[in-house]
């Protein structure tokens, strides 16, 4: 089954958006495998933001991403990726439909409360990078009833 990589940033975890956030992937029916509150040290989260290394953003990203904890999370289900990124919502919370994570939390694009991976080979790839231990290894048992 598909996985992805879903990180609240320091903001969301500042504003008490953990459990809202946690709560709407798992009421969608996806699967929780991996969870973790912790503070990233900057090469990591140079490493985590590397594709965006040229960007004039990028200092003002990795400084926001390192100011506090984030909760790290891999989610799995079918579609998760796509579906993931619908749940959040477009970058730009001024463009991000109300209903989304991001339209209804965030204002600012250097404050977007949330991320998650852009496709199923960044997600393996984040996931790597995040939880080199994996993810723990458990069956939901409404499998039954989330999926035909
Ligand atoms: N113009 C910008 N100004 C400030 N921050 C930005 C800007 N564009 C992107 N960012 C920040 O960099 C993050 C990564 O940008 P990217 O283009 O990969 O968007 P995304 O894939 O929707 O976001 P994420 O990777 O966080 O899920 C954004 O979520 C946002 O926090």
């Amino acid at each position: 089954m598909e996985q992805t990589f879903i990180m609240i940033k320091p903001d969301g975890v500042q504003r008490g958006l953990v459990g809202e956030i946690i709560g709407r992937f798992e009421k969608k029916g996806f699967t929780l495998k991996g969870l973790k509150l912790l503070t990233v040290e900057r090469s990591f989260a140079e490493k985590h933001y590397e594709d965006l290394s040229s960007k004039p953003f990028f200092g003002g990203l990795v400084e926001y991403i390192i100011s506090g904890p984030v909760c790290a999370m891999i989610w799995e289900g079918k579609k998760v990726v796509t579906t993931g990124r619908k749940i959040i919502g477009a970058t730009n919370p001024a463009e991000s439909a109300p209903g989304t994570i991001r339209g209804d939390y965030a204002i600012d694009i250097g404050r977007n409360v949330i991320h998650g991976s852009d496709s199923v080979e960044s997600a393996t790839k984040e996931i790597g990078l995040w939880f080199p231990e994996g993810p723990v290894n458990w069956q939901s048992s409404v499998h039954h009833w989330v999926y035909e």
